[in-house]
């Protein structure tokens, strides 16, 4: 794996020329590595090396298109100069259309190289320093240990220099509001100003107009767009159409969607321009109940902050409530996590010690004491998250009051017992 001490990586079969160039590199005070062979050079590139690739078009044992491609698969960022042969421009537009940063003709003028390089270094260089800032302040910002985070966590990364607008997709309360935020924080915008609107609040054009005045250079984030007029989402498209043909981009535009934007656009409530602009970035947050690993992480968070809010010594959390955490379905997300954990700390939810499994050998009849055992164990873990509060808990079943009632009567469940007292 290469080391961020070295700024250069060359490939060229030629051993003439990878010597000259090395040697060139060196004097001008570059730490390089030289490869004759693509294949050994691919296998110490990584995607946190902070330097630049200057390689050879043609070699034989693999073109520099096939290694501009495996390079990008390692990572879209990693920059690569090609050196092609003398007037051929169409190897080198092709080059670059694959996503090399440049090239340079054969033979090679030492100092067109030394500027070039020293460009690109210095890119590279700052966004690999602005990668490592922002993957330090992450994972405190955005909590969670599933893959779906990790996930979020890396896009927002790579989006942090990239400037694009995006869509956020996903039920309320699973953290689209602080992506967005943070898309914004870890962007060259962050000093800028940072609009927030519910398109319900822009009914017309001008409205709309004086939004994006106030959001200019910085970014603006819009809840639910579909929610606008069709003339004001069609303005919208137009604006962003314009940022992106003239390159100029005053507004960076953060869209939240609370269901499928594609139901949406079906029930002819969202404009397919505008939808087309919007989404070409695009991150669906999972609800919580798709990411379990991700409940008790996030549980001991917001009770330690809590604790620490209060003054308190953080209480200990028995296994069986983890495990009704676990279990339930989350409904509001970790908006709702988030406040179970707040009462947790200021002992408004009892603790269970109930060990609620019972040898299947004992049961008269394993599949009707099972169901009834499941019934009544779903009824208590409710009774406990909500702390005996009858509405809530009728409400996250899906049952009747009365219903409910009679049920906890079967199986002897007291709404006192969970209460706080
Ligand atoms: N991954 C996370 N790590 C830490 N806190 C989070 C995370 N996701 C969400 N939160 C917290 O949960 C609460 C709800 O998050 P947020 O407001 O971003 O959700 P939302 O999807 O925009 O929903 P809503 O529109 O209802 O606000 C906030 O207090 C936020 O700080």
């Amino acid at each position: 794996m290469l080391s961020n001490d070295i700024q250069v990586v060359l490939i060229d079969d030629d051993q003439h020329v990878l010597n000259s160039c090395q040697h060139l590199l060196q004097l001008a005070g570059y730490k390089t590595r030289a490869f004759q062979d693509p294949h050994m050079a691919l296998k110490e590139i990584h995607p946190n090396w902070s330097g630049v690739i200057l390689t050879d078009i043609y070699m034989p044992t693999m073109s520099g298109m096939e290694l501009i491609d495996k390079v990008k698969a390692i990572s879209p960022h990693l920059p690569i100069i090609t050196i092609t042969g003398h007037g051929d421009i169409a190897m080198a537009v092709e080059a670059m259309q694959k996503g090399a940063v440049n090239y340079l003709e054969k033979p090679l003028k030492p100092k067109k190289l030394l500027n070039l390089l020293e460009k690109v270094i210095a890119e590279r260089k700052n966004l690999v320093e602005q990668w490592q800032i922002i993957e330090n302040s992450l994972p405190e910002q955005l909590l969670g240990t599933s893959t779906e985070i990790e996930e979020l966590r890396n896009h927002i990364k790579l989006l942090a220099s990239a400037d694009r607008d995006a869509l956020i997709q996903g039920e309320s309360g699973t953290g689209r509001y602080t992506t967005a935020i943070l898309l914004h924080e870890h962007s060259p915008r962050s000093s800028q100003p940072l609009v927030v609107k519910n398109g319900n609040s822009i009914q017309s054009v001008k409205a709309l107009e004086c939004t994006l005045e106030e959001a200019e250079k910085g970014s603006l984030i819009l809840q639910e767009p579909g929610s606008m007029p069709a003339e004001v989402q069609r303005f919208l498209s137009h604006f962003l159409l314009n940022q992106e043909r003239s390159g100029k981009r005053s507004v960076k535009l953060i869209a939240i969607f609370g269901e499928c934007p594609e139901s949406e656009l079906k029930e002819h409530r969202l404009l397919p321009e505008l939808f087309y602009f919007l989404s070409q970035v695009r991150f669906a947050i999972p609800p919580l109940r798709q990411r379990k690993e991700d409940v008790i992480p996030l549980f001991r968070h917001f009770l330690k902050k809590s604790c620490a809010l209060l003054g308190k010594q953080r209480p200990k959390v028995d296994k069986a409530y983890l495990d009704t955490l676990k279990r339930h379905q989350w409904p509001g997300n970790i908006r709702e996590l988030k406040s179970v954990a707040e009462l947790y700390a200021i002992g408004m939810i009892k603790l269970s010690n109930a060990d609620r499994t019972q040898p299947i050998e004992q049961m008269t009849s394993p599949l009707d004491d099972l169901v009834e055992q499941y019934e009544k164990q779903l009824i208590e873990d409710a009774l406990y998250l909500y702390a005996g509060r009858i509405n809530d808990v009728s409400e996250y079943l899906k049952i009747q009051r009365k219903k409910l009632y009679l049920r906890m009567r079967k199986y002897d469940l007291d709404k006192n017992n969970y209460k706080v007292n």
